[in-house]
């Protein structure tokens, strides 16, 4: 049964027992804020959904990478999913052991695959045979054995946004499974390489199991015939990609979740029954997607005649989900609206110079004035991760409640560090060219700044 982490109480939004007005005044709008009893309760029901079956929860950091975020999972066991040597780094800060590691993605650089080499992770989910080839080499040199799983293409449509499906042939990733066959069923073994597992991750958001069950059945059906080929495998990797509600009520939304993680791991179970295999999964959005807010505050309103535009102070660089993707975020305010209040259509804009900084067009919301708090709901996953200082806007701080206590987990960016990244060559500074220019006037300049 879904407990309530977002209530309402004495009229106002709370995370937990902790009123949202209270966080704004202290750290100031806009910033992220993280239910962890959320994330825990969305973490034990996934691992109880999986409970007998011998899996490991490999949850994917490019949803939510902040170190508390990570460390609460690390701290109910879970593994980590990393794309980068940045993620590796942030799982291994957080305390994800390294054999619960599992490095995919389709452009692994030497020096990541050595970072992930020396740190003895689980596996590498290789993508390509070019990449086969360089991690046969970095692993060689490293007088090492890189444990790998060859990711699989398996040509399913998971029927999610085109911009988020990841396993058709026209997709970047993975490696077309006919041709992963011919050669797996060839090779069998490479210098410096084990072949330990096959992979799939077909999709973020998916809403329907029928497209996973489609590919895991030609993964499961492609790990029988290698290991009667003699191809010593043991684990698949079952990937990410189960979907969340981004329209319901605060409540609702985690009840149409665990619905989800029933139907899905009803149908896994259905498929591995009697396979000898260690399985993983990959999940991302499912475990933090409706544990997380954006809190922002009505800078201004104005109509245009046609229009009414309610601005507020987070934007596209804070969250751009809805103008990359068009995706939908609720926007509910913070002081609780009285029933039967009448909505009204506005667009919620951001300050950032763009058309498409708009987070909803002709959303029916009520009477909104300057000052006041509303939340984006659903945005725990791919929001604070995706954010960035266009407009030199700061990053927006994030902050994690437990019961009654909260913490800001990320400080928000200040000017000085963010400007203080850039870097002036010698040659742009007019005073201290001119005064090297003084000295040495026939000779080259020197380096002002350093000096
Ligand atoms: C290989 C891989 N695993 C896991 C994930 C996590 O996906 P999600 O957040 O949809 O569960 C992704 C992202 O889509 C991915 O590319
Ligand atoms: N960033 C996307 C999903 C991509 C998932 C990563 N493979 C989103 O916000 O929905």
């Amino acid at each position: 049964m879904s407990r309530n982490f977002f209530p309402y109480r004495d009229g106002r939004l709370h995370v937990s027992q902790v009123p949202l007005d209270r966080l704004a005044e202290e750290v100031g709008t806009p910033f992220y804020c993280y239910s962890g009893d959320a994330l825990e309760s969305g973490y034990r029901s996934f691992a109880a959904a999986l409970s007998g079956l011998p899996a490991t929860i490999c949850y994917a950091l490019k949803a939510n990478s902040n170190q508390a975020v990570i460390k609460t999972f690390a701290e109910l066991g879970a593994g980590a999913d990393v794309v980068s040597e940045g993620e590796l780094r942030r799982a291994l800060a957080a305390g994800v052991p390294a054999e619960r590691i599992v490095f995919a993605g389709v452009g692994k650089t030497a020096p990541e695959m050595a970072a992930g080499l020396d740190a003895g992770i689980m596996q590498f989910n290789v993508e390509s045979f070019a990449e086969l080839e360089l991690l046969s080499q970095v692993a060689q040199q490293r007088g090492t054995t890189a444990p790998v799983a060859v990711r699989v293409n398996p040509n399913v449509d998971a029927g999610t946004l085109d911009q988020i499906t990841t396993g058709r042939a026209d997709s970047k990733f993975g490696i077309d499974a006919d041709e992963a066959r011919a050669f797996l069923m060839q090779t069998k073994s490479l210098p410096g390489i084990r072949f330990e597992g096959l992979a799939v991750h077909i999709g973020s958001q998916l809403t329907d199991v029928a497209p996973y069950r489609a590919a895991f059945q030609r993964l499961i059906g492609l790990y029988h015939e290698l290991r009667a080929a003699g191809v010593p495998l043991r684990r698949l990797d079952l990937g990410g990609g189960i979907g969340i509600s981004y329209k319901h009520d605060l409540q609702g939304q985690f009840e149409e979740s665990e619905q989800r993680v029933r139907d899905y791991t009803q149908m896994v179970r259905g498929l591995v029954s009697g396979l000898d295999a260690e399985l993983v999964f990959e999940p991302g959005r499912l475990l933090v997607g409706n544990a997380g807010l954006l809190v922002t505050r009505v800078l201004f309103v104005k109509d245009n005649g046609e229009r009414r535009f309610v601005i507020v102070d987070a934007a596209m660089n804070d969250l751009i989900r809805p103008s990359l993707y068009d995706a939908w975020h609720e926007i509910l305010p913070v002081a609780q609206t009285p029933e039967g209040t009448a909505l009204h259509p506005v667009d919620v804009v951001g300050p950032v110079c763009e058309s498409t900084d708009t987070f909803a067009k002709q959303r029916p919301l009520p009477p909104l004035r300057e000052g006041d708090l509303l939340v984006f709901s659903s945005a725990g996953a791919y929001s604070f991760v995706m954010a960035s200082t266009y407009n030199s806007r700061p990053l927006a701080p994030e902050v994690l409640v437990r019961g009654d206590r909260s913490a800001v987990v990320r400080a928000r960016m200040n000017y000085d560090t963010m400007i203080g990244q850039d870097r002036l060559p010698d040659w742009l500074d007019e005073t201290a060219t001119g005064r090297e220019q003084q000295q040495t006037p026939h000779g080259g300049l020197k380096t002002a700044l350093g000096a």
